[in-house]
């Protein structure tokens, strides 16, 4: 099989940082910082998993750089002294070591276009979910020439802990979140043909995804089921494996870029078990212009089989301004 090593630790990556964020999760969000709307066991989180992921990513491939979403500028800082602390313990790494492992994820595509081949990291994606005691994901993806070759998207929330797998070519997979080892269950998108029978996922925040739009939209393809909405990745992981056979992503504001953390996993899963995701004016989604989807507006993934359909009624139903 292609890319044998890079999956194999991918998954052992992403399953550890899976590990750190359910204990961050189980011991630092809690009632009162639901109460308070408290945003720092997400902060340790984030840059545990970061530290995590690239540690493990730095010591197999050196020389494959990681687009990560956090930095550790932040972390450096006198005042951050607390939280460094929790960080480099929930990663299990020194201080040093974390700042390092998670500064090994600054990489930018457009600062050095000889580069063409890099993994992309979402430590943390989700962060509302996460802070919701909901679901969140743990994203990462290896782009090659801009296209996304492999992808793992831990899923530690999703029916007792989902891991997510799809190396290009080679189908998408199943796996245990606590497991070891790379072998899984295929799995295949919904078989749904007629678009009314379809159901929709879509972002829990009204603020990531225009849900008045997706209301009207759902509609005119004549879907009677409610919305399934669930935060993060784990969206696209609900259409790979069939749980809903649509994804709408539909911009909110004018100025807004998808990054391309937040769907390179996620996108290789989907098509790898069947489906076709594009952006929401049909456009192919284009990995290759640095840290954001500058080409690209919004996401809509299908199970394949209506997917122009969709496409031609979402682009009738909204404005994209850039
Ligand atoms: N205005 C926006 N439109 C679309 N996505 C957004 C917007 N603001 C933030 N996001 C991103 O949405 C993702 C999660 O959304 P959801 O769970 O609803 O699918 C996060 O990665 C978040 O990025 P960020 O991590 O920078 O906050
Ligand atoms: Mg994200
Ligand atoms: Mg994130
Ligand atoms: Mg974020």
């Amino acid at each position: 099989m292609k890319y044998e090593s890079e999956l194999q630790i991918a998954v052992s990556a992403v399953r550890a940082a899976s590990k750190v964020c359910q204990q961050v999760q189980a011991n630092l969000v809690t009632a009162a910082t639901l109460e308070k709307k408290d945003k720092s066991p997400v902060t340790v989180a984030d840059f545990a998993s970061q530290a995590v992921v690239c540690g493990a990513l730095k010591a197999a491939f050196p020389g494959v750089p990681v687009v990560g979403e956090e930095d550790s500028k932040e972390l450096r800082e006198d005042e951050a002294a607390e939280l460094r602390a929790k960080v480099a313990q929930h990663a299990g790494m020194s201080e040093a070591e974390a700042l390092e492992a998670i500064d090994h994820g600054g990489f930018d595509p457009a600062s050095d276009p000889g580069v063409t081949t890099y993994w992309t990291l979402d430590p943390i994606d989700g962060t509302k979910g996460f802070l919701r005691g909901e679901q969140y994901a743990v994203a990462l993806g290896l782009i090659e020439n801009g296209k996304v070759v492999l992808g793992v998207l831990g899923c530690p929330n999703l029916d007792g802990g989902l891991l997510m797998t799809a190396v290009r070519g080679e189908g998408a997979k199943k796996l245990s979140i606590d497991g070891e080892g790379t072998d899984g269950e295929t799995v295949g998108v919904s078989d749904i043909e007629d678009v009314s029978q379809a159901n929709f996922c879509e972002s829990v925040e009204s603020g990531h995804s225009d849900q008045d739009a997706s209301v009207k939209i759902a509609s005119e393809l004549g879907i009677t089921a409610e919305p399934y909405r669930i935060d993060s990745q784990c969206k696209y992981a609900a259409v790979a494996r069939g749980n809903a056979a649509i994804y709408l992503r539909l911009p909110t504001r004018p100025g807004y870029r998808e990054k391309i953390w937040d769907h390179a996993a996620g996108m290789i899963v989907v098509e790898e078990a069947g489906g076709t995701v594009t952006d929401v004016l049909g456009k192919p989604v284009d990995f290759s212009l640095g840290r954001t989807l500058e080409n690209n507006r919004g996401i809509i993934a299908t199970n394949g089989k209506f997917h122009e359909r969709v496409v031609e009624v979402v682009s009738g139903a909204i404005t994209v301004v850039d």
